[in-house]
């Protein structure tokens, strides 16, 4: 096991930020963390990476517990915070060349691990850290955090913030380095990027509240969910969230997710509760749940 969590907990006076968490990562393995803002994702990144002690419970990452070993476990992971943490008056080689001599290294020294992220913002080597665009940022953030060649790799919403295509890049980095051999440990808000991972735990108001592979997730979802589309968005939702029969109703995009309480229902039926509501032009169809779907259900209780 590259990770090892069991029973942490973590409180700032009242509020429980973190109840009970235990996850096990295994080697080379592209885990996600997925949960809203306030979740506990950068609570426990902290506390993996040695930088906040736990109230109770354990943690090893790469055969190194965070509390006891934690000067060896500095150096063997790399940690990419959700705010970015590099400094804005260095230039893009100066904040490379400082993450690396103080790990002991340099950038000539593990460049092929970092080649392929560095040379999209080599260009800009000059140019300060706080003028780049976000895309970029991100890229230097991430090659720093790879400087040493560390086992471990956390990244905290690596791409919160930053445009869909640079995302959608930021993916295609992701599993290159896992095929490297470095196992990622990375938390999201976007339900979408869930299904990039190979295993995810949804995590809610401090608790893990579901940990399987993203297929096994959607697949193994009980509920039927029926998707609604009408111009009249908001008055649909009204209507459903006083319907007699609804189990959940939510926007999803430009649509509505909607859920009997019934095992069985017939989709026509509330359909037509709609039209009898006056809500003209209504269509809908059931559909495979998403992820989004699932965390949603999750999240209910
Ligand atoms: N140092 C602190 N002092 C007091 N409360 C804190 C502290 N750090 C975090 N919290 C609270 O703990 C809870 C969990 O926060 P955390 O930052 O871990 O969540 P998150 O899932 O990373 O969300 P976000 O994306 O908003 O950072 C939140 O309610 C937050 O306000």
């Amino acid at each position: 096991m590259s990770l090892q969590i069991s029973n942490i907990s973590k409180s700032f006076k009242d509020l429980k930020a973190l109840k009970h968490i235990s996850l096990e990562v295994k080697e080379n393995e592209l885990y996600g963390l997925i949960g809203p803002d306030g979740a506990g994702k950068t609570t426990l990144f902290r506390i993996l990476a040695s930088l906040l002690l736990p109230d109770e419970g354990q943690a090893n990452v790469a055969g190194y517990n965070v509390i006891t070993d934690y000067k060896q476990l500095r150096k063997n992971i790399g940690y990419m915070p959700g705010k970015f943490s590099l400094y804005q008056d260095l230039t893009v080689e100066e904040n490379l060349n400082f993450f690396a001599t103080i790990f002991n290294s340099s950038i000539e020294e593990n460049y092929d691990l970092i080649k392929d992220i560095y040379v999209q913002i080599e260009p800009f080597k000059k140019r300060k850290a706080g003028d780049l665009s976000g895309g970029m940022k991100q890229k230097l953030a991430l090659s720093c955090a790879l400087i040493h060649k560390p086992k471990v790799l956390f990244l905290d919403e690596p791409t919160t913030g930053v445009d869909p295509v640079s995302r959608n890049e930021f993916w295609d980095m992701l599993k290159k380095l896992q095929k490297k051999g470095i196992t990622i440990f990375v938390s999201t808000p976007y339900m979408d990027e869930a299904a990039l991972c190979d295993r995810i735990a949804f995590i809610n108001k401090g608790e893990i509240l579901q940990v399987d592979t993203p297929s096994a997730i959607v697949k193994n979802f009980a509920k039927q969910v029926l998707n609604i589309q009408t111009p009249s968005i908001y008055k649909a939702l009204r209507v459903l969230g006083s319907y007699q029969h609804t189990h959940s109703i939510y926007p999803f995009g430009e649509s509505l997710h909607y859920m009997d309480s019934r095992k069985d229902f017939d989709l026509n039926e509330v359909l037509n509760h709609l039209k009898n509501e006056e809500i003209k032009d209504v269509e809908g169809e059931l559909i495979s749940p998403e992820i989004e779907d699932v965390f949603m259900e999750l999240s209910r209780n």
